[in-house]
């Protein structure tokens, strides 16, 4: 079973709650929220207030992913607005044991990501403390860019840190995600797809989801 989290950094911000009705409506599983800073990352998008609204509007877990630094300051704001899920970078905080750990006390899931430049053994310390690792497949920033083929590798590597570990731990790749990858992304051992325009550029948005649905599930019927 594969979950699907439409980022809404490709919604129409004008029309916000309608367009996170209408994923829903259409089998989204987690709404995916990038948070974005203009510092650790070169664009601007929302903070906690404009959480706090989705969540009055959103039924399935909200997914926040902070690309910001600094970040813990921010944690506690992010948790009260009604974010499920807590991501942050590891190239975020000089803490990041103390980072997760402060997710955790404020009762949320906590993940954690890394940069494709990042290697996985950034994040080998602290999978104890983690629920989810997101794995970036775009330099984080801005929605509708090319999945770099080598993150394919590292999906695969933190899989096998997954497997090491005696609980489960969601598996997430963000960044050019498609119906025609999804298939590669879910062999290489990713549970959860972030994906922004590939959703939110169609018209018919339980189309795009069924699709990537369908493709996962054809390549485990018949592996090549
Ligand atoms: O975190 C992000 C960018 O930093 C977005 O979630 C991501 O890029 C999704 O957009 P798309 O599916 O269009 O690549």
């Amino acid at each position: 079973m594969i979950k699907i989290a439409p980022s809404i950094l490709s919604a129409d911000f004008a029309r916000l709650g309608e367009e996170i009705r209408m994923v829903e409506a259409a089998g989204a599983d987690y709404i995916h929220v990038d948070v974005m800073d203009g510092h650790f990352v070169p664009n601007l998008t929302m903070g906690p207030p404009v959480v706090a609204s989705i969540r009055k509007v959103a039924t399935k877990p909200l997914d926040v992913h902070l690309m910001i630094s600094p970040v813990d300051p921010y944690i506690e704001a992010f948790a009260q607005a009604g974010s499920d899920i807590i991501t942050v970078h590891a190239e975020a905080t000089h803490h990041l044991d103390r980072t997760l750990n402060l997710i955790k006390e404020y009762g949320k899931k906590a993940g954690v990501s890394i940069n494709p430049a990042t290697p996985v053994s950034a994040i080998e310390n602290v999978m104890h403390l983690v629920d989810m690792v997101l794995v970036m497949s775009v330099n984080p920033g801005f929605g509708g860019q090319s999945f770099i083929p080598h993150s394919l590798n590292k999906v695969r590597q933190v899989r096998e840190m997954i497997n090491r570990q005696d609980r489960p731990i969601e598996l997430q790749v963000d960044g050019g995600v498609k119906p025609d990858n999804i298939a590669k992304i879910a062999e290489a051992g990713a549970n959860v797809f972030v994906a922004g325009s590939a959703i939110f550029s169609q018209p018919d948005y339980r189309a795009v989801m069924d699709s990537m649905h369908k493709n996962v599930r054809d390549s485990q019927k018949n592996p090549d």
